[in-house]
């Protein structure tokens, strides 16, 4: 696959910037006069309560919802002009850790990694082995690479979720609800792992999350998915419980 070029920031020096824009599913407009900036390295949470549109928000920006009002920008390419044949380059500047992990159940952790890589264009050998073991070093999993994902922990599987997030040396990883399937202390380790990774690696994370807790425990600049708008307000102005469902 070519490689692409352009700044991954716009001229405002911002990594993520929508103004004005709606996110839709379908014909129903989940969220209205969206206006966000996102710098380089920050860390942001994305809370709400259940259907707000925290997911729809993250599938906007990874391009899996079409975005057609308002400027819409993310790590060099404009939402509103998306083509298709640009959705896998968009992808490749962006990791994706998911709740359910996704990992393919049929193979060891390592083809799981050099199935992406494959998949995104790497063909020497050597550069796939050596960029799977720096992924793996990085989430503390590089002894792990023959397991096969059910013979490890749900917290394990997740750090193999953000190792592949970071294959392709992505700017920015998005997040959806990534420890809504693990206990409080392997979600409390794996928040220290993506906070570790946006501060020593320079990524950028944006992060969907119904864990409050986690949020006080980790602070970071905190966005609310509220009655059809986005809301930012510093952290601890945040009612938490009027947010649990
Ligand atoms: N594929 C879809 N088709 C139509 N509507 C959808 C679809 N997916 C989600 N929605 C609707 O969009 C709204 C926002 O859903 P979304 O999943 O973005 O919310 P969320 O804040 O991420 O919720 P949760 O906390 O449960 O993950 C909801 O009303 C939901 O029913």
């Amino acid at each position: 696959m070519a490689k692409e070029t352009q700044p991954v920031i716009n001229k405002k020096g911002n990594i993520v910037e929508i103004s004005d824009g709606l996110v839709r599913q379908k014909e129903n407009i989940i969220l209205r006069d969206v206006n966000l900036e996102v710098k380089p390295g920050e860390f942001v949470y994305l809370i709400g309560r259940v259907g707000s549109g925290k997911s729809s928000l993250l599938k906007t920006f990874y391009g899996d919802l079409p975005f057609t009002d308002g400027y819409g920008f993310v790590v060099g390419y404009s939402l509103k002009m998306l083509k298709n044949r640009q959705l896998p380059y968009l992808r490749r500047k962006m990791g994706i850790v998911f709740q359910d992990f996704q990992l393919l159940t049929d193979r060891n952790v390592y083809d799981n990694l050099q199935f992406v890589l494959k998949a995104t264009g790497w063909k020497n050998q050597t550069d796939m082995d050596h960029q799977i073991r720096d992924v793996l070093s990085k989430v503390d999993m590089v002894h792990k690479g023959y397991k096969m994902p059910h013979q490890l922990s749900g917290g394990e599987q997740q750090r193999i979720g953000i190792a592949r997030s970071l294959l392709n040396k992505p700017d920015l990883i998005l997040a959806d609800e990534p420890t809504g399937n693990l206990d409080p202390d392997t979600s409390d380790d794996l928040l220290e792992l993506l906070h570790h990774i946006c501060k020593e690696e320079s990524k950028t994370v944006i992060m969907a999350t119904h864990n409050y807790g986690l949020i006080k425990k980790f602070p970071g600049r905190t966005i609310r998915c509220e009655n059809t708008r986005l809301v930012e307000s510093a952290q601890e102005e945040i009612d938490f419980d009027q947010l649990i469902e």
